[in-house]
């Protein structure tokens, strides 16, 4: 096994930078630069010398393989954070025989190759790197906990019983079976089978936290859509004017909207334009509006046809501040009247959405559910319908077992994981 080095922490000056080495060979290397290392898991203060030359004065720590995140033995550098600090010591890493830069993930890699983390641990690592936002880092480390590993666990236990009262079934089928097995194998796959749906239930939340919650601000020209949008950005993302028909292109905007991630989209003015460029920017807007999780109505007294609130959709009326009487909730983009209020509706609706996430977070896992969830309603029947078809119902049991397995990468995913790591910052 080759030993691979790499910057952890991010790229560019820092306070401190950590430099990081896996392998069989990463003591050794270590003790090349540093002498005596410190004692395992205590940071030590050394002098770093690579042929002849002090290269920093940084604190080293060293974990043994059997308690590492990678599963070998590794050392850290926690160097001074120039660059050129940085620089030099992997130099002098790179001189070393038997080490090698990383590549994107390939700590993380090794850790899942030395069980230390199972496949949907490595997509919770991913998507915790990834976190921008409350809601995403909270999903993101129920994932990496290993949570979705020991739910796949009790599911599996239950089916595998399962298959081995089916089993002894099969096995037993010349001679009198003294007990029907039926009842207990039935009651073992209802129980899976509610688990699987409960977490497919909770799937679309946990997307809306993953890949964030779209808003799309609709209304007639002219009515302060992207003084609205400007305003609740805090920057000028969108051009505004006094000529109604201003914003043709869809206008995005990510934001952290109380925990949430959400997309806000400016959009066209709605109305029947003769103008060809304008009424190409109306289609765009309706048809972006329609697949949006939400839309915020902007009222200005006129009527529009084109578009009709629906669910819980949001209308408010428009410039607030020029109708300081009117019921009902008014916003003013020029002066912020209302966009507390509407924020507070927004992120009502995006909680409602991410409510009950669960802890598949990825079409990935999805469609292993559903898999499984297929293949225990055709077990169910066989068993069932008591054809004495017990080899058909103990082979779809499992093949549940087998795309819940894939849940957690025990089967079947060496071509996902060069996809899944490419992803990955080098050092992780
Ligand atoms: N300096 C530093 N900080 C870090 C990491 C790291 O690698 N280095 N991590 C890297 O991502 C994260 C922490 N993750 C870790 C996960 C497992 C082990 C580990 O040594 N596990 C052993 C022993 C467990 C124990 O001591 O209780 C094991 O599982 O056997 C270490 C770090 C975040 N912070
Ligand atoms: N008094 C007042 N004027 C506003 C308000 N919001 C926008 N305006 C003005 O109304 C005009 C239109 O604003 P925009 O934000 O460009 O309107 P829009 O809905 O994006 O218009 P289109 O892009 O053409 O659909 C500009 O002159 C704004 O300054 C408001 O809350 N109060
Ligand atoms: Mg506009």
């Amino acid at each position: 096994m080759e030993t691979i080095f790499a910057l952890a922490s991010a790229r560019g000056k820092s306070g401190v930078a950590v430099v990081r080495v896996s392998g069989p060979a990463a003591f050794g290397a270590a003790r090349a630069l540093v002498g005596d290392l410190p004692e395992l898991r205590r940071a030590g203060l050394r002098r770093l010398v690579w042929q002849g030359d002090v290269l920093d004065e940084a604190l080293v720590l060293c974990f043994a393989a059997e308690a590492s995140f990678t599963g070998e033995d590794t050392v850290e550098f926690h160097l001074h954070g120039a660059t050129a600090t940085v620089a030099a010591v992997i130099r002098a890493l790179s001189a070393q025989e038997r080490l090698r830069l990383a590549e994107a993930g390939e700590f993380t890699r090794r850790a899942l190759e030395n069980g230390r983390v199972d496949l949907a641990q490595v997509e919770g690592l991913a998507d915790l790197i990834e976190a921008e936002t409350e809601a995403q880092r909270k999903q993101a480390l129920r994932v990496l906990s290993g949570r979705v590993g020991a739910r796949a666990e009790s599911w599996r236990q239950r089916l595998i019983r399962a298959s081995a009262l089916l089993a002894a079934t099969i096995d037993f089928a010349d001679e009198d079976v003294p007990v029907d097995v039926r009842p207990e194998v039935l009651a073992l796959i209802a129980e899976v089978k509610a688990g699987l749906s409960a977490e497919l239930r909770g799937y679309g939340a946990a997307e809306v936290v993953r890949e964030g919650f779209e808003v799309a601000i609709v209304g007639r020209p002219n009515a302060g859509k992207s003084t609205l949008l400007n305003a609740l950005a805090g920057r000028e993302a969108a051009i505004t004017s006094e000529y109604a028909g201003t914003t043709r292109d869809v206008i995005e905007v990510r934001m952290d909207l109380a925990g949430f991630a959400v997309t806000l989209l400016d959009t066209a003015g709605l109305r029947e334009a003769e103008d060809h460029v304008e009424s190409i920017g109306i289609d765009r807007a309706i048809a972006r509006a329609e697949v949006a999780d939400l839309r915020v109505f902007l009222d200005d007294g006129g009527a529009l046809s084109m578009l009709s609130p629906r669910g819980d959709d949001i209308v408010v009326r428009a410039k607030a501040d020029l109708h300081p009487d009117e019921p009902g909730l008014a916003v003013s983009g020029l002066t912020g009247q209302g966009l507390e209020r509407l924020v507070a509706e927004i992120g009502e609706r995006v909680a409602q959405k991410a409510a009950g996430a669960g802890l598949i977070t990825r079409e990935r896992h999805r469609a292993a559910v559903v898999r499984a969830l297929g293949a225990l309603e055709s077990a169910e029947s066989e068993v069932v319908s008591g054809h004495g078809l017990e080899e058909l119902a103990a082979e779809e049991l499992r093949s549940a077992v087998r795309a819940l397995d894939s849940l957690v990468g025990r089967v079947d995913v060496e071509d996902l994981l060069d996809e899944i790591f490419s992803r990955f910052c080098i050092g992780k």
